[in-house]
């Protein structure tokens, strides 16, 4: 399992958050919290109706949207302060991301998809090449050389969770990371998430309707129609 310790975990401190959608019919107000507190190193699952604003809070818990009003702590961080720039310098710094459909690139090798972002920002590419072999074996795909859109879709989502932990993120967002796998495949890939998240002590936020998934989370929050219920 990926050992190396993630860097300092902060703790999670959203207050008095809202997020709007400006929608063709109007204003849609998709989040509202007055408080919510993680502490570090959680296991956080996010549950809740299609629509309720699960994808909402993580993407905003994970710098992808600014809010339009209120606080997202990540102890000194206030990415509501942020502008897009210093959020996207964050989100590298700090946090790693995986998703239902992979975002995988087809025609790289799996190697390669790990290194992704290497290529495009200011790393050492020799010393992360080491550190992403070592990670796609510890997530069990022994051949980093292979095509990744030949591998199964349960070997995408491990490679997706390689990538995830490149830069020892401190925090892990995942968004439905089992939902386009089957039971089996799933159970598997959600194991992988945990230990990996535990190896490391990083905060997990999982956006989830599975219930396995879930029942594996320190604590779970429940989204209805915006809110936390
Ligand atoms: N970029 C956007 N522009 C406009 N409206 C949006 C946008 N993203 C989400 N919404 C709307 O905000 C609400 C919350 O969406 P969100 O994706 O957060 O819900 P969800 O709980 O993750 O849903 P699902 O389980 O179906 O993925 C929905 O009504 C959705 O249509």
């Amino acid at each position: 399992m990926p050992s190396t310790a993630a860097r300092e975990v902060p703790p999670l401190l959203l207050r008095d958050l809202a997020v709007e959608y400006r929608q063709r019919e109007g204003v849609l107000r998709a989040l509202t919290i007055d408080r919510l507190e993680i502490p570090p190193g959680t296991l956080c699952g996010i549950s809740g109706p299609s629509g309720s604003g699960k994808t909402t809070l993580l993407h905003a818990a994970g710098g992808l949207l600014h809010p339009q009003a209120g606080e997202i702590n990540w102890g000194e961080d206030d990415l509501a302060r942020m502008g897009e720039a210093a959020r996207d310098r964050w989100r590298r710094r700090m946090a790693g991301f995986v998703f239902q459909d992979f975002h995988l690139v087809p025609e790289l090798t799996a190697l390669d998809n790990v290194l992704l972002s290497v290529w495009f920002g200011s790393w050492s590419a020799r010393r992360h090449t080491t550190r992403a072999a070592g990670l796609l074996r510890e997530v069990g795909i022994p051949d980093p050389a292979r095509r990744a859109g030949l591998l199964s879709r349960g070997e995408q989502q491990r490679v997706a969770i390689a990538r995830a932990l490149l830069h020892r993120p401190a925090l892990i967002l995942a968004d439905e990371p089992t939902a386009s796998l089957d039971a089996v495949t799933g159970a598997a890939v959600a194991d992988l998430l945990v230990a990996s998240a535990r190896a490391v002590g990083a905060t997990l936020l999982a956006v989830s309707h599975d219930a396995a998934l879930l029942g594996r989370m320190d604590v779970v929050h429940r989204i209805d129609k915006g809110r936390l219920a």
